[in-house]
């Protein structure tokens, strides 16, 4: 029998990664981890504040090993939610590519606004225009999403539980179909 891997979440802020990731985590057994929550558990500090004293080049370092632990640990009973700059790092996608089964969900710039609109947790969309932020970072990010995914889901106009399903039987046709050519 294959081992089941771990599965991590990749794709834009707002895409629905730390939503999703807790339904179907719930739906297959496994442990949930949230990337963005493990960093402010190592930190003792919330994401706005690694941010504002440390920049975010601390930020990503904190995030490259939280995500080297967790996706490294090799006992592949875990969901993992990232967050949307995890693939700016090459050593990351070499991590995600390496040692999971990676799912990007897809969300439109405009459904991106819509969802993170209502929070103000997010440092990178606290400027004057976040539309242009989210298109701009779109732009450099989605060819590196789609460089480390092994599944793509659209999210748009569905509810979460709906996307969660597609994840669902989306993983299970991926992990049928490795197990016929293995
Ligand atoms: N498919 C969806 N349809 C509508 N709202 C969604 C959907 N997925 C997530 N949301 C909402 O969008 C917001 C951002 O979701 P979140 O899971 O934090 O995204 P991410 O972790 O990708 O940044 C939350 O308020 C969440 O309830
Ligand atoms: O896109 C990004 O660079 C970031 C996304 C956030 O996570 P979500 O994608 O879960 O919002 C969080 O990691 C941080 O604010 C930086
Ligand atoms: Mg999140």
């Amino acid at each position: 029998m294959i081992k089941a891997p771990n599965i991590i979440l990749v794709g834009p802020m707002g895409a629905g990664k730390t939503t999703i990731g807790r339904l179907i985590s719930q739906s297959m057994g496994k442990a949930f981890y949230d990337l963005d929550k493990v960093i402010e558990d190592n930190a003792g500090a919330d994401i706005p504040w690694i941010f504002e004293r440390e920049g975010e080049d601390g930020f990503r370092r904190r995030e490259t090993q939280a995500l080297a632990a967790i996706a490294q640990s090799d006992t592949g009973d875990c969901v993992l939610a990232t967050g949307g700059g995890i693939v700016m790092r090459e050593e990351n996608r070499d991590i995600l590519r390496d040692n999971a089964l990676v799912v990007y969900l897809y969300a439109s710039v405009a459904q991106q606004l819509y969802r993170t609109s209502k929070s103000t947790h997010r440092p990178l969309l606290q400027t004057g225009d976040p539309k242009a932020t989210l298109k701009k970072l779109f732009e450099v990010r989605d060819p590196l999403y789609r460089e480390v995914a092994t599944l793509i889901i659209e999210t748009d106009a569905r509810h979460p539980r709906s996307v969660a399903n597609k994840v669902l039987d989306a993983i299970k046709r991926h992990l049928k179909m490795e197990s016929t050519v293995s």
